[in-house]
């Protein structure tokens, strides 16, 4: 397959099992990603954003969680086909991700300097002699902006932004190609989230990183994203670029719900007030459109029909909407 994208996800579908019910969590989800760019997953919890991210890295939870179809192409490596010692060396090596929790992927008994050393240890460790490791971990910290002399210090020492750099710097020690970032910043405060993505951004660029930025804060999405995907119900139901999405006319129900009304291209938000209702049950997902029961644009054919895609450019809205709209009807 020719392609010069670094990720490329088709027709992704992934549920979980318990007992007699089967959560439908990813339906049928395909995406790319370019190198150096970063595609933000927006939606509400419990759209599907974690489990792409796990299917991608191949950590769902092992006796429930399942890749039902779609392949995942990563700089041209089919993914899912590899075996568990080729996968190893991708996770955390080629590919990181910083998890929902970061407070919890630090272990409050060890120094970070050496949390550090052990994730860089992992991938490099026969590589690098004691000095070249010292050397590298004092890089790693400059980086994310803590002094290397702090690396004796335990995770309570740090403040809560502090430890999501500290976080952050794990994810970048073996200098990943594509980092995964889950909420990389809902834990903190806001004047921290705003240094901490900052920081990230500035990394992103310097590192030649892509990232796939997942959140539902549609100001960060501003401030960091190149592309965007809205996910709902485990489906993409509006893909397009940051232009699409902030200079772009028409929107998906379910976009403008979800925010309101769309940012500002500085990324200024108006408090979102959310949409009425929830997301459909996921182990009994309502036919036609999943967004159809609390759309305000409902029609007959929503309730009945899957809406096609339509694509203008780069802009994908699956929604019935606008299926007279003249042009190219699709995928998302
Ligand atoms: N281990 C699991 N077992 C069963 N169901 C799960 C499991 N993990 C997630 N789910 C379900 O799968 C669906 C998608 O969850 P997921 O965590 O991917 O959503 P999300 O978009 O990341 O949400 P959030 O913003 O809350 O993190 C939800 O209905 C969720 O309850
Ligand atoms: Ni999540």
């Amino acid at each position: 397959m020719e392609s010069n994208n670094l990720l490329e996800i088709k027709d992704l579908k992934v549920v979980y099992t318990s007992g007699k019910s089967t959560v439908q969590a990813v339906n049928g989800i395909s995406l790319s990603l370019g190198r150096k760019e970063t595609l933000g997953l927006v939606g509400e919890t419990g759209a599907g954003k974690t489990t792409i991210a796990l299917s991608i890295l191949r950590l769902l939870p092992e006796r429930t969680g399942r890749i039902l179809n779609g392949s995942v192409t990563f700089d041209g490596v089919p993914v899912l086909e590899l075996g568990e010692t080729e996968m190893q060396a991708i996770r955390g090596g080629r590919v990181s991700m910083i998890f929902q929790d970061p407070m919890t992927a630090l272990n409050p008994f060890i120094p970070i300097g050496q949390q550090i050393e052990e994730a860089l240890f992992l991938h490099n460790g026969d590589k690098l002699d004691s000095k070249a490791l010292g050397e590298r971990i004092d890089e790693i910290l400059g980086l994310v902006g803590i002094p290397p002399e702090r690396k004796k210090e335990y995770p309570h020492q740090f403040s809560g932004g502090m430890k999501q750099r500290v976080v952050i710097a794990m994810a970048l020690a073996c200098s990943p190609e594509l980092l995964i970032a889950d909420e990389p910043t809902t834990a903190l405060d806001v004047t921290i989230q705003a240094q901490v993505l900052a920081m990230m951004e500035e990394l992103k660029q310097r590192l030649d990183m892509s990232m796939l930025m997942i959140t539902h804060d549609l100001g960060i999405v501003a401030k960091t994203c190149d592309k965007v995907a809205v996910i709902y119900s485990g489906e993409i139901v509006e893909y397009g670029t940051f232009e699409d999405f902030f200079v772009g006319e028409r929107h998906h129900p379910y976009t403008e719900g979800l925010f309101g009304s769309i940012p500002d291209i500085y990324g200024n938000v108006r408090r979102l007030r959310p949409i009425e209702g929830m997301l459909p049950d996921p182990t009994d997902l309502p036919a036609g459109c999943k967004f159809h029961p609390r759309c305000p644009r409902c029609m007959d054919i929503c309730k009945t029909d899957l809406p096609v895609a339509y694509v203008n450019g780069t802009h994908a809205v699956k929604c019935h909407v606008f299926a007279s709209e003249e042009g190219y009807h699709g995928e998302c």
